[in-house]
């Protein structure tokens, strides 16, 4: 059975413009969230990953804005076109929270200090569904007990500074999870923790899309992460996906240089202590003017002439694609009967 698609983005771009300046944070992306699998978008900071994923759920910063590109969310069949509605609009904030759930790098952003835990999560679900507030402190006690809260009942009574980080975020992730949203985005959950809890939420997301069926989109500049989380992978360098496919095929067969580069800058466990790491060169670009071509051109060994065009994305087969003129010859093409057909070598 082929695998569904939960949702689609399609050649978005987004703005940011301040003054005489714009800054294509997001520049002709697009995507597809496979119904229950994990979606990993690394990339270096800055590179457009946050901006991305608030363009879904439209909690751009106000001198943010869409230009382009269409955000389509799929449930049951049904098409709703996000990118179409109404930023603070009933259904925009029905679907954030219900059908997407949220949880950030610094659980604090998701959690008011001034309410009592129990209070805020009981909220958010009142605020989506039609039930009890009786009903709604035992599914907030459920749900935190579920993930790892103990005594849960009398925790609720507690405000967010009488937690751990690591509670917090168990916190955060029952707040995005206490509807059962489709969709749980995850910007960055772990960079603030330590590693022993880091793992613990990472053990505690798979779980959870065990458990719910949920699709996630996983953000982090940690390859190692991504490698545990994620089925598929997004490359990201200034604004554009450069690189795409199962999450196996780009670590270990990476195609663009920015990739290649990003892996070789790693450190791994058993590395040999006289090996030096390799930092990518040079800087990233100033994005308020970027180069007409590559945008990695600059920091780039193999770049050439041709590189002063922006690349075409050619696919290499089995869904993998990059952005990269190395692979110009290389390209796998879909005949219209749907076989595929080898160009060059
Ligand atoms: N509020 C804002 N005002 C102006 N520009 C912004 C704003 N937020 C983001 N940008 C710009 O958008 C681009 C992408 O930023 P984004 O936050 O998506 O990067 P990122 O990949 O998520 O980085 P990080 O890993 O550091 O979170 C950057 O060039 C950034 O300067």
């Amino acid at each position: 059975m082929s695998e569904q698609t939960i949702l689609k983005v399609k050649n978005l771009q987004t703005q940011f413009t301040s003054g005489n300046k714009t800054v294509n944070a997001v520049n002709n992306v697009s995507f597809s969230l496979k119904s229950k699998k994990t979606l990993g978008i690394v990339g270096e900071s800055g590179c457009g990953k946050s901006v991305t994923v608030h363009s879904i759920t439209q909690l751009l910063p106000p001198l943010g804005k869409i230009t382009d590109g269409k955000v389509t969310y799929i449930k049951n069949g049904n098409e709703i076109e996000l990118s179409g509605l109404k930023k603070q609009g009933r259904q925009m904030r029905s679907i954030r929270g219900k059908e997407i759930g949220m949880i950030f790098q610094d659980p604090n952003t998701s959690l008011n200090p001034v309410y009592t835990i129990g209070n805020q999560i009981v909220e958010n679900i009142l605020q989506h569904e039609k039930i009890t507030k009786k009903h709604a402190i035992e599914k907030a006690a459920d749900m935190l007990n579920s993930l790892g809260i103990p005594m849960a009942h009398t925790r609720m009574n507690d405000y967010p500074h009488q937690f751990s980080g690591g509670m917090k975020q168990r916190v955060g992730i029952a707040m995005a999870m206490v509807s059962n949203p489709s969709i749980l985005i995850a910007d960055e959950p772990t960079t603030a923790l330590d590693v022993t809890i880091q793992s613990q939420i990472l053990e505690l997301m798979k779980r959870i899309q065990e458990d719910y069926g949920t699709s996630i989109i996983f953000i982090t500049h940690n390859l190692g992460i991504v490698a545990n989380m994620a089925d598929e992978l997004a490359v990201m360098y200034m604004g554009k996906i450069v690189e795409y496919g199962s999450t196996r095929q780009v670590l270990t067969s990476p195609k663009h240089p920015y990739t290649e580069a990003l892996l070789q800058s790693v450190p791994f466990v058993g590395m040999d202590k006289e090996k030096r790491l390799k930092s990518i060169k040079g800087s990233t670009p100033d994005p308020s003017s970027l180069p007409e071509g590559c945008s990695f051109a600059s920091r780039c060994e193999f770049a050439t002439e041709e590189c002063k065009v922006f690349p075409n994305e050619f696919h290499l087969g089995d869904g993998h694609h990059v952005k990269c003129w190395l692979y110009k010859d290389k390209e796998v093409s879909i005949k219209k009967d749907g076989k595929r057909d080898k160009i060059g070598n």
